[in-house]
């Protein structure tokens, strides 16, 4: 690989717009993934994620908009460039009578002409099986997997070929909590250490959270928010919900500054100020936040203005006189 094909980003959307018939389902999608890159596509129903992805996976064919993958239109990729790309679908493709390693060998065979200098095609596949949890069911038949081991497959099915880039589908649906740390260190292992660049949905905040180095959020075909988790943390900072119980009435404010309305509020009712709870605002606020806003048709995505503690403060006076 040259420098500059190094540089280039794994993932390139301009502008990507979507129609089913007259259904505008994405109104002008842009977003990158560098190389080894791990983002995170959340959104609500019916938000356009997986449309998004079967494009860039070359499924489905755009409206409109210009869409690089690993350098290459998906509308015109060839057997080659399909080869360095890995895909977890949200739907199960059947394939019941196959015993799972024979499954697994085979599929994997089909990427062994795409093996580069660089890149050994396929993945061996005992280390495959070990590294999804399936060394123990390797003889049965995929027909008689549980729900999370088949959906564990597919993550196997998914990365055979050792993908440059990787999409997944809402992978982890159906895993049990171990099953869903192990996917976790997986995804983490494969793009710190193979550089493999991850593109998921999910519709787990906290798991996007864990895993991405940065999170899109779709609503309504259009993106509400791009940011590292981080950032969309530091927003959350600024909310935080304040809640206690006077004279046996109960007050919930929202407020970004909690410390200073708490010391207003003892200051102005001292030892009447009975269960207070502070909570602060988590992703899954700022995430519903934007959504809501978006949804509602208001642009600019971000907190909803939360209420100023003085203002709050005179309420409860209000309401204790
Ligand atoms: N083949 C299709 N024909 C017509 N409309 C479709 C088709 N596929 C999806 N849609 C519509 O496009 C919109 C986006 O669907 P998409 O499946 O991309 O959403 P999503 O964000 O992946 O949702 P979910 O979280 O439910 O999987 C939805 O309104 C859906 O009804």
């Amino acid at each position: 690989m040259s420098a500059d094909t190094a540089a280039e980003p794994a993932i390139e959307v301009t502008d990507l717009r979507m129609s089913y018939g007259s259904t505008i389902v994405l109104h002008g999608v842009t977003f990158r993934v560098a190389r080894g890159e791990v983002v995170a596509l959340l959104g609500p129903n019916g938000a356009g994620k997986t449309t998004t992805i079967e494009i860039l996976e070359g499924f489905r064919m755009r409206s409109a908009g210009e869409v690089r993958v690993l350098g290459t239109d998906p509308a015109h990729g060839h057997e080659s460039w399909r080869a360095r790309l890995g895909v977890v679908l949200q739907s199960w493709r059947d394939h019941a009578k196959w015993p799972v390693r024979e499954f697994l060998a085979h599929y994997g065979s089909l990427y062994a002409p795409y093996s580069t200098e660089r890149i050994t095609r396929p993945r061996d596949v005992d280390e495959l099986l070990e590294a999804v949890g399936l060394t123990e069911q390797a003889g049965r038949r995929v027909g008689q997997l549980s729900g999370g081991q088949r959906r564990r497959l597919d993550v196997a099915i998914g990365i055979v070929g050792r993908p440059e880039v990787l999409f997944l589908d809402e992978p982890t649906v159906g895993f049990d909590p171990e099953a869903r740390q192990e996917f976790h260190a997986l995804v983490r292992r494969l793009a710190e250490v193979e550089d493999t660049t991850i593109l998921l949905t999910t519709h787990d905040l906290d798991e996007a959270e864990r895993l991405a180095d940065r999170i899109v959020i779709l609503a309504r075909g259009r993106i509400v928010a791009d940011a590292t988790p981080e950032e969309l943390a530091r927003q959350v900072e600024t909310g935080a919900e304040v809640r206690w119980i006077r004279d046996g009435e109960r007050f919930t404010t929202s407020t970004r500054t909690p410390t200073r309305f708490v010391r207003e509020l003892f200051a102005a009712h001292g030892a009447d100020v009975d269960k207070l709870e502070v909570r602060r605002a988590t992703l899954e606020d700022t995430y519903l936040a934007m959504v809501h806003a978006a949804e509602s048709g208001r642009d600019g995505a971000g907190l909803p203005e939360l209420g100023a503690p003085r203002a709050a403060v005179e309420r409860v006076a209000e309401v204790s006189s």
